[in-house]
């Protein structure tokens, strides 16, 4: 059955099924991310989390059900109509997905190319104001990914990210592979980039330090299927046995007490 979109609603994914290989994947998911919130997807590997997220950015098509974005069902948009959609989000895909064999500068300018119709200069400019924006330094900028740090490359992806002035950031396990200080500044970013720019987030984590620092609301994911929706005392307060195990295992201490 579909719902419709609650009006705070940015994302509303409604009986979204999605069969990859024969194989039903996504199977009657629901749920919604609303204006200004932080959401972690969570779930076991395999679960379904990146097909969800690829899918809500259609770069996966769904068998059935509806996915709302801004108000919008995106699978009934024209080809223009998806371009302008488009210019709402940024993506940060696992790893980061720069291009390698362009420069920082050249990464962040790329999808203003693609969108916008600006000058040489004015592209040159916003991209050294979506480096400092992370909290890269300005010599980052012509530097190529194979020269960067692990940490500096999710920031450069987070600024190409942010290159269009989206309303909604779509994160793809933001702090994997970062060390703890790292990921815990990076969490750090995100939380303030939601309040000064007024961003919606959807976040695809494993981080349990990430869904208590950053994120408003989590949704939990099983074989394609929602598990639950709520908080984080919420989440905790279940008796779901994965998500007691997720949430009261040896590597949930930090959230304990
Ligand atoms: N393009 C594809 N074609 C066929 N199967 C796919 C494709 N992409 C993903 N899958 C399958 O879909 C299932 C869910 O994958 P997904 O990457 O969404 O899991 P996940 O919950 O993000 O896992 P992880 O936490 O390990 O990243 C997996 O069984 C995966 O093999």
């Amino acid at each position: 059955m579909q719902q419709a979109a609650a009006p705070s609603s940015v994302v509303a994914v409604s009986d979204l099924v999605v069969t990859l290989g024969g194989r039903k994947i996504i199977d009657g998911l629901d749920f919604d991310v609303r204006r200004g919130e932080i959401l972690g997807l969570i779930g076991p590997s395999g679960s379904g989390k990146s097909v969800t997220m690829r899918a809500i950015v259609g770069l996966l098509p769904h068998t059935s059900g509806v996915v709302d974005v801004l108000g919008r069902d995106y699978a009934s948009l024209t080809r223009s109509e998806r371009m302008q959609t488009e210019r709402n989000w940024g993506v940060l895909f696992q790893q980061g997905a720069l291009f390698s064999s362009l420069t920082v500068q050249e990464n962040i300018e790329f999808p203003m190319r693609e969108h916008l119709d600006l000058s040489p200069s004015l592209r040159r400019e916003v991209a050294r104001i979506k480096l400092d924006l992370v909290g890269l330094p300005a010599t980052a900028a012509q530097r190529y990914p194979s020269e960067l740090s692990g940490g500096m490359i999710k920031r450069a992806a987070l600024a190409r990210a942010l290159a269009l002035d989206p309303q909604i950031l779509f994160l793809d396990e933001p702090t994997a592979g970062l060390d703890p200080i790292g990921a815990g500044k990076f969490d750090e970013l995100i939380v303030t980039l939601r309040d000064t720019l007024d961003l919606t987030v959807l976040m695809v984590t494993h981080d349990l330090d990430s869904l208590a620092a950053a994120c408003d609301r989590i949704v939990a994911l099983a074989d394609g299927k929602l598990l639950m929706a709520g908080t984080l005392a919420e989440m905790r307060a279940s008796d779901h046995p994965w998500l007691r195990e997720y949430f009261h295992g040896p590597r949930a201490h930090n959230l304990e007490g």
